[in-house]
This record gives C-alpha cells, structure tokens and sequence, in this order.
C-alpha cells in the first residue's frame, strides 16, 4: 500500500529538510520545510513482517531498503510535481523502530538473517539460559541496569545478538572470522544509502545504542563487560555518534550527495518532535506499541518501578546528553491488528472510533493483550493475553471498547511508576502516533488516567524530530524550543469521569493483570496435562 499527500502551499521554494521514519508496520519518507513543521509531501509504503512461528517475528533487510528508496524516490517525484527541487533539500534525517536486530556480511553487504523484530519472543530461553549466568544464582533480571539502564528482556538487541549467535551457524563464523557487522535498522539504511559494501559508513547514535544492553549507560561507549556478559566480539559493534552530526553522505538515487545529519530512535525522535525538551516534560506515542518518555534533563535516574533508563538524545558530539525514562508497552495498536486479522471482529481501523461508541462502557469487560509478554513495569515474558469479565449482553462493540481501555491502563501503569521514581505527577500528557486520530480514545485516556492530553498538532512527531535534529546539525542557531507553526494550539481533553469510580476501574484492571502473568509457566505441567488428557 501506498500513501502521500501535498501540501496546498503555493510556495515551493526551499529549503527543505527530509526524514526517513522506518517503522514497524510502514515506512515513509516525508520532505518538511526546513525549522517547521510544515510537511510539504511525503511517500510512505506498508513494511510487511514475517510471522515465522508463533511469537517470531522477522523482517526482509532488503525489504526494509528497497522500501526506503522506493519512499524516498516516491516523496522527490511528488516535490518535483509541486514545482519543488530536490536540490533544495538540505540535509536528512533517519528515525527508526528500535531493538530490531541485523547482522550482515561486511564483504558482501548481505545480511546473514532476516532482522529480529523488536517484539519477537523467540529468545525467552535465550534470557533464562543468560539469568542462569548471574553470580550467587540470583536471576536476577536487573542485573545489569546499573551499567545500562536496562532490565534483561527478549525486547533489546543484545539478546536477540546472542540469539543469532547461538542459532543461526554463519552468524557465528562471520562473527569468530571478524567478517560480522551488527547494526539496529537506522545503522543498516545508513550502511546502505551511503554506498554499503563500496564504502558504506557503520554508525548508530546514542538513542538506538542504549537499546542494545551494549553500551554503558554512563560513558555513552560500548562496555567491556556487557559484552563479556552477552558473549559477543566488540568486531561487530557500530561507532556510536551523538543524535545530531554529521554521519556520511547519500550514494545514490535523487538525493545522492545530500548529508544525513541526524538519527534517533523513533520514540526519542518523538520526545524532540513534541518539543519535551526540558527536564519534566513527557510524551506518549501510540502507535503498534505505546511508550511514554519522561525527560529527566542531563541526569540519569534509576527507576525502582519497572521503567527503562534510556538516552533521550544528545544533539551534537560536545552537546550535553539527556536522558529519560520510559515506560514501554508492546501491543497497543497491534491489539486492532489482531481483532481484525485473527478474529475478525473489525474489517479496519476506521470503525474502531464507531464501534467503540455504540456502547456506553465496556460492560465490565477487560482485555490484557499480553501476547508477547507484558513489558513495562511487569517485564514479566511469561504473562498472556486474557479477556476476562464476559457474560451473555457482551457484544463485539463492549470488546473493541475494552481494547482501547486496555491501552489506557497500560499508560496508567506507567504513570503511576514514574510518579513513584519521580515524586511529581504530571499535569499534563502530549500524545501522538497512529491511534490518537481516535477521539474517543483520547477521552478515555484522559478520564482514566485523570489527565489532561494534549493532542500534537501533526501525527508525525518522529519524522518531524529527525528532521529538526538533520536541521540543527546544519543551522546551529536553529531554536529547537521556538514555534513550528504560526499557531501552536493543540487539542486539550480533559477527565470527565470523577476519581472513584477512575479508581474502581483500575483495580479491575489490576485483578486482570493478576490473571495474564506468569500464564506460560502456570500452564499445566507436562504431567498433569497427560493425566487430564487420558480422563
Ligand atoms: N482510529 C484508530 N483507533 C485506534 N487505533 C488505530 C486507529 N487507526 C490506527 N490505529 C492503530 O495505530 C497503529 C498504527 O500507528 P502508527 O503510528 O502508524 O504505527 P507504527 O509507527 O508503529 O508503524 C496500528 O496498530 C493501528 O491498529
Ligand atoms: O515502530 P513503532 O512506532 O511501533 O516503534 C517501535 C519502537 O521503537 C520499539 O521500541
């Protein structure tokens, strides 16, 4: 599928900033007007995944490439058409879906695997086997978040790195002969838009890096001992830049010799993107997952409440580095996908906002769309979905409602553990991505949570992140904090349901949760399962 639009702005003259948003579900390429937020046109192209075996889930590096250059060379045609020139195009960005893990070939550019998604569950046994490795038998999951911030999950790239590494036999001589080069997705389209194996540079920035559990949280530099701990050679690691310098220039196609001057992962390009650039802001952005990033200004804070310590972003090699903390939830919109393409309940996403209004309230109906786990604050890799609290009035509509309760739940659950780390309650939430086009969503999330959220003012917070950190590489006098538009005025919803019956409703939330953890593991035992077969 394909999508674009132009702007209606008779005023085609430059300069203009690109930025290449390469997510989950899809990919774009979109062409701001350079220090706004003005987007002039954009070509963006649905990624599919591959669903190899239950809770596997992979990606075609070529896939991925092919994609991006097809939405680049899309988006220039579009800006020609507008009476745009493409030479006018300063400088761009790369903003990615994070933890997705690649390994290729360095004498021949080809990848070695397909990439493993950042919500693939193969590697559970890949962290028990690793828990196992911790001194005094602790298992202790976080182990390691002293030195990276990080609780040991199959979500970041170290262990899927391992994985590889312990699976799949050419990983593992490529990596013993040296000939290994691993990179997140932003590292392979840079590899490969700046020449690949002709020259090709193999960077990544410190956003994607404090994903992996490879780099130390404190010097911003890959760590001896992590590595030690993953049992991987320091051979495949990328440079790690800052988020906004100068990383190579494009090889080929329309945009050949124009600089890429920025990469962040997507979440913190978001952070950017919505301005939450002083200590206390926070932003959520709902897309496949939901994650909630917490500004906490040049100081690292160690959650005690289930979040992830992360680099915000640093906006130049001799610029101050900003951290945050995030809170991260795996199946947010994902949890539409499913009612459509494994159950049938919805035809598209167009009818959620519809359905979920024919009814009142979900009739008491919750639904934990734990499939994959549940991530922040519970890192419990063994919980499931449930849906519980049916009866014979429920209908499609009480469950498409449910669904979109359960995401506010998630943020709830979040909120409440960053307003434990962090002492002071957030007045207000700023909101993009996919989902927040649903007005009764944005309802729900407020009164739940008992919030203000603050729509942004264009879905595409995370192109538009990467393209001010492109443009501040080139402009360094660009205010980052200043107006976007001529208007700033967002969307405010407010609560309208009162703190009790909020309160009520959470601990319902609560007793479902009970019912997802630990799903896997309080499964009948082989045994027991036999005898009840043979009754
Ligand atoms: N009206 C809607 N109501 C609820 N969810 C929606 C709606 N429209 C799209 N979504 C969900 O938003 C997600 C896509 O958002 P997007 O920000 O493009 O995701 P990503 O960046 O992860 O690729 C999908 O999972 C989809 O189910
Ligand atoms: O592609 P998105 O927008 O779902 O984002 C994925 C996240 O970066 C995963 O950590």
């Amino acid at each position: 599928m394909e999508t674009g639009s132009e702007s209606a702005d008779v005023n085609m003259s430059g300069p203009f900033i690109g930025a290449i948003d390469e997510g989950t579900t899809s990919a774009r390429f979109m062409i701001f007007r350079a220090g706004t937020d003005d987007i002039v046109c954009y070509h963006q192209i649905e990624v599919p995944s591959i669903f190899v075996k239950e809770g596997w889930c992979e990606q075609d590096p070529r896939v991925i490439t092919n994609t991006v250059n097809e939405c680049i060379e899309g988006a220039c045609k579009k800006l020609v058409a507008l009476g745009g020139k493409v030479k006018d195009i300063l400088a761009i960005g790369i903003t990615n879906q994070r933890e997705s893990t690649l390994i290729w070939d360095k004498n021949t550019g080809e990848a070695l695997a397909n990439a493993i998604i950042w919500l693939d569950n193969r590697t559970t046994s890949t962290v028990e086997d690793l828990l196992e490795t911790i001194p005094n038998n602790a298992r202790n999951i976080n182990y390691l978040r002293p030195l990276c911030g990080l609780p040991l999950s199959p979500y970041f790239s170290g262990v899927k790195l391992r994985w590889l590494r312990d699976n799949v036999a050419t990983v593992k001589r490529a990596m013993d002969a040296g000939d290994a080069m691993f990179g997140t997705i932003d590292t392979w389209l840079m590899y490969n838009l700046t020449g690949g194996v002709n020259g090709g540079v193999h960077k990544t920035d410190v956003t994607n890096a404090s994903r992996t559990m490879l780099m130390n949280i404190e010097t911003l530099q890959w760590d001896g001992n992590l590595l030690k701990f993953f049992g991987l050679p320091r051979s495949i690691l990328p440079e790690i830049c800052s988020s906004a310098e100068h990383f190579g220039v494009i090889a080929a196609g329309s945009l050949k010799g124009i600089p890429i001057t920025a990469d962040l992962g997507d979440q913190q390009a978001a952070l950017v993107g919505q301005q939450c650039l002083s200590k206390g802001q926070a932003k959520a952005t709902y897309g496949t997952g939901c994650f909630l990033l917490y500004n906490t200004g040049p100081s690292i804070v160690h959650s005690q409440h289930g979040l992830l310590t992360t680099v915000g972003y640093q906006l130049g090699r001799k610029a101050t580095p900003y951290y945050a903390l995030e809170g991260s939830v795996s199946i947010a919109g994902a949890a539409f996908n499913w009612l459509r393409d494994n159950i049938g309940l919805i035809q598209n996403t167009g009818q959620i906002e519809t359905m979920a209004s024919m009814v009142d309230n979900s009739l008491d109906v919750y639904f934990v769309p734990a499939f994959n786990g549940l991530y922040a604050p519970y890192w419990n890799q063994d919980a499931r979905g449930v849906l519980c609290g049916l009866s014979e009035e429920t209908t499609s509509e009480h469950i498409v409602r449910a669904t979109l309760e359960a995401v506010c739940f998630q943020v709830r659950d979040i909120l409440d553990s960053m307003h434990k780390d962090c002492k002071i309650p957030l007045a207000k939430l700023m909101v993009d991505g996919g989902m927040t086009v649903n007005n009764l969503f944005l309802q729900l999330q407020s009164d739940l949570v008992g919030i203000h959220v603050l729509r942004a003012k264009i879905a595409e917070t995370t192109a538009l992140g990467a393209a001010m950190a492109a443009y501040k590489t080139i402009a360094p006098q660009y205010n980052m904090e200043g107006p976007l538009s001529k208007s700033d005025e967002r969307d405010v919803v407010k609560p309208k349901i009162n703190s009790t019956e909020r309160n009520l409703r959470y601990q319902k939330w609560k007793m479902a949760i009970e019912r997802s953890l630990n799903w896997e593991t309080s499964s009948l035992a082989q045994g027991e399962r036999e005898s009840f077969d043979g009754v």
